[in-house]
């Protein structure tokens, strides 16, 4: 059976070491598409290693190859195959902020299985620690088309609308044809996001974005446009990825200022009619 939910649930963590260097944090903010325009002072922040500061997403691909990046899919109870695999939600809390350089141990487990179905969602937690204690929490959802039917709890719905009202703030941001390209430099090697015989194998016309680029992405247009380009201020951010995005598109960012520490966001694709990318995102600050 590909799913065994109680296998997968029973399995102890996974423990392994991570660590970084500016140089894997400037290749990250250029995968989400930050640097533009290079003189810029607000973009250089991301891109010159003598100004660096840390977007909190490169949490989800800090010590890419350790546990909870695509590793994490080979795990007890869960046998599937990658063309089926889709990344259908993170949720991401910052305990402090991100340094530049870091050795930590990362520690993944299976905290949940659901049944849709016609899919199965795997939520695999992922707590980050360093010597001085917790950095930050990642739940990764990941939709395994096909892989219902076990029998197992239907778990959350995900139907969330965006906040009524105009936005606050809207903004685009285009992608680039080489997006995924440079993005899977810093850990998701999925061929799902170049390959386009794999991708029309997984039911793409052509290879599409990671579901993780457009979550850092976003996140950026978040912090630059209404936290100041303050990334410390970033205390959890989650997402569902509603519709796929290809390279060459453009994300259209619509920004909710629901409290004095809660922004509401919703992502479509500019290019084509809107459709939803990103649905159920919050951000919350200090
Ligand atoms: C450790 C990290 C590992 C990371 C692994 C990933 C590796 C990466 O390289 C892979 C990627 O980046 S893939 C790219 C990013 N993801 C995407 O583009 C997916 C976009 N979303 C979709 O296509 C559809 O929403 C789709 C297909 C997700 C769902 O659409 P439908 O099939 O039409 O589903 P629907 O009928 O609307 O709903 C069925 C039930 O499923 C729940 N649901 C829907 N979307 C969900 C989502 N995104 N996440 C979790 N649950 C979701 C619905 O609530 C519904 O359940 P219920 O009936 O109980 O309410």
């Amino acid at each position: 059976m590909p799913i065994d939910a109680a296998k997968a649930l029973a399995a102890g963590p996974r423990t392994g070491e991570i660590s970084w260097t500016p140089k894997d944090v400037l290749l990250y903010h250029l995968g989400i598409g930050a640097g533009l325009p290079a003189t810029d002072p607000d973009e250089l922040r991301y891109v010159l290693e003598s100004r660096l500061h840390v977007l909190p997403s490169f949490a989800t691909v800090a010590g890419s190859g350790a546990p909870g990046v695509i590793s994490g899919l080979s795990m007890p109870g869960v046998d599937v195959d990658l063309a089926r695999v889709l990344h259908g939600g993170q949720a991401l809390t910052v305990h402090r902020p991100l340094p530049t350089t870091g050795e930590a141990t990362a520690t993944s487990r299976v905290v949940a299985v659901y049944d849709k179905v016609k899919a199965a969602v795997l939520v695999l937690r992922t707590e980050v620690f360093d010597a001085d204690g917790p950095l930050w929490t990642n739940d990764a959802q990941i939709f395994l088309r096909g892989e219902g039917g076990f029998g197992g709890d239907r778990g959350p719905s995900a139907r969330t609308e965006p906040p009524a009202g105009p936005p606050d703030r809207t903004v685009e941001r285009a992608v680039r044809e080489d997006q995924a390209l440079l993005y899977r430099l810093s850990g998701d090697w999925n061929p799902l996001h170049a390959d386009p015989e794999f991708a029309r194998v997984a039911g793409f016309e052509r290879p599409i974005l990671h579901g993780l680029c457009t979550y850092g992405m976003t996140l950026k247009a978040v912090v630059d446009t209404l936290l100041d380009g303050e990334v410390t201020r970033v205390r959890e951010y989650r997402t569902r990825f509603a519709g796929v995005v290809y390279p060459g598109g453009t994300l259209r960012v619509r920004m909710w200022r629901t409290s004095g520490t809660e922004v509401r966001v919703a992502v479509s694709a500019a290019d084509r009619d809107d459709a939803p990318v990103l649905a159920d995102t919050v951000v919350a600050h200090t």
